[in-house]
């Protein structure tokens, strides 16, 4: 990883513990210019540790953290650098430009505080005080924060978590908008469409180790074939044994069958229980592919 001179941000052999729990181990990470990286994976699987890491909020125990060839905890590289964590509160009393003007001064090279917040969808919540804010107006003011000072690297942790459709969408426009122009960025998210219609790369970490590091179009075709949903009595071993199955799992009263063949799962399916009902067929989407690579145990895989 160290080697990658595309890198502005790399974990390199990273071991991490927190309290007596081995998080990390041994992961490689790097994030590029002008590159959207989804690192995906289910809760706890060790995502915000790494943010923690590329920010300098936490030290590896064995391995190496860069931000720019530096140490991240050097003052000279976190002005590179904008931050969307998960949580962070906003004073209640500041309104939300003077929130982003004084951000703004904190760099060398801001942008204009009306461009920022134009950028974030807050054009018109310049004026108001933060602590009148929704969930998903908050989220667009620290969206601000991080690229006020036109960062070469953005990290979002969950950065369209409580927001509408249409904010996320804007967000998304704007993420993309940043890349094109050469921004690195790191995105953390639950929300697998967002991460399948904005990343150039997905990386899935699962217990602190990387599954798959792929575009998602590489990531969907390792799983490749059809999606059939639906809801049957059939047992899970039943559907199993049916030709072109490789993998079914119950979800919510439904099964969620991944098939080679879907023709002919069809008619076995139909054969074997002809009360099946909410029958749906669709291509495996990225969500697929990772439930995929990510194995629960309530699931038969071939
Ligand atoms: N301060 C801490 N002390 C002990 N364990 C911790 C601490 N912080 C995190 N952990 C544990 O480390 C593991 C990884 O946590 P992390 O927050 O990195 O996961 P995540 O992938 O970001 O999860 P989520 O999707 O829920 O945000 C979890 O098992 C978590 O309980």
């Amino acid at each position: 990883m160290t080697d990658d001179l595309s890198a502005i941000a790399t974990l390199t052999a990273v071991t991490k513990r927190l309290g007596s729990k081995p998080v990390l181990e041994g992961l490689d990470l790097a994030i590029r210019a002008g590159e959207v990286t989804a690192l995906l994976g289910p809760n706890g699987a060790g995502k915000t540790t790494c943010v923690g890491l590329l920010t300098g909020r936490l030290a590896p125990d064995a391995g190496t953290a860069r931000l720019f060839g530096l140490d991240p905890r050097r003052p000279a590289v976190r002005g590179r650098m904008g931050v969307m964590l998960q949580t962070a509160g906003l004073p209640d009393v500041m309104t939300v430009a003077e929130m982003v003007a004084l951000q703004s001064g904190y760099y060398f090279h801001p942008r204009p505080v009306a461009k920022t917040l134009a950028l974030a969808g807050l054009a018109d919540l310049g004026e108001r005080r933060c602590g009148t804010l929704s969930g998903g107006q908050a989220r667009r003011v620290q969206y601000a924060l991080a690229i006020c000072g036109r960062p070469d690297l953005l990290i979002l942790d969950e950065p369209t978590a409580a927001m509408d459709r249409g904010s996320a969408r804007a967000l998304w426009a704007t993420v993309r908008e940043a890349a094109d122009a050469g921004t690195g960025v790191l995105l953390t998210s639950h929300d697998l469409a967002e991460a399948d219609s904005l990343a150039d790369r997905v990386v899935v970490l699962d217990r602190g180790r990387i599954v798959a590091d792929d575009t998602p179009g590489a990531i969907r075709a390792q799983v490749g074939g059809s999606v059939i949903r639906c809801r049957t009595r059939l047992a899970l071993a039943v559907v199993h044994a049916m030709p072109g199955v490789r993998e079914v799992e119950a979800e919510g009263a439904e099964l969620r069958i991944v098939t080679r063949d879907a023709p002919t799962t069809l008619c076995r399916l139909l054969d074997a229980d002809p009360a099946v009902t909410d029958l749906r067929v669709g291509d495996a989407t990225l969500e697929d592919a990772i439930a995929a690579l990510l194995a629960p145990p309530h699931r038969i895989a071939a």
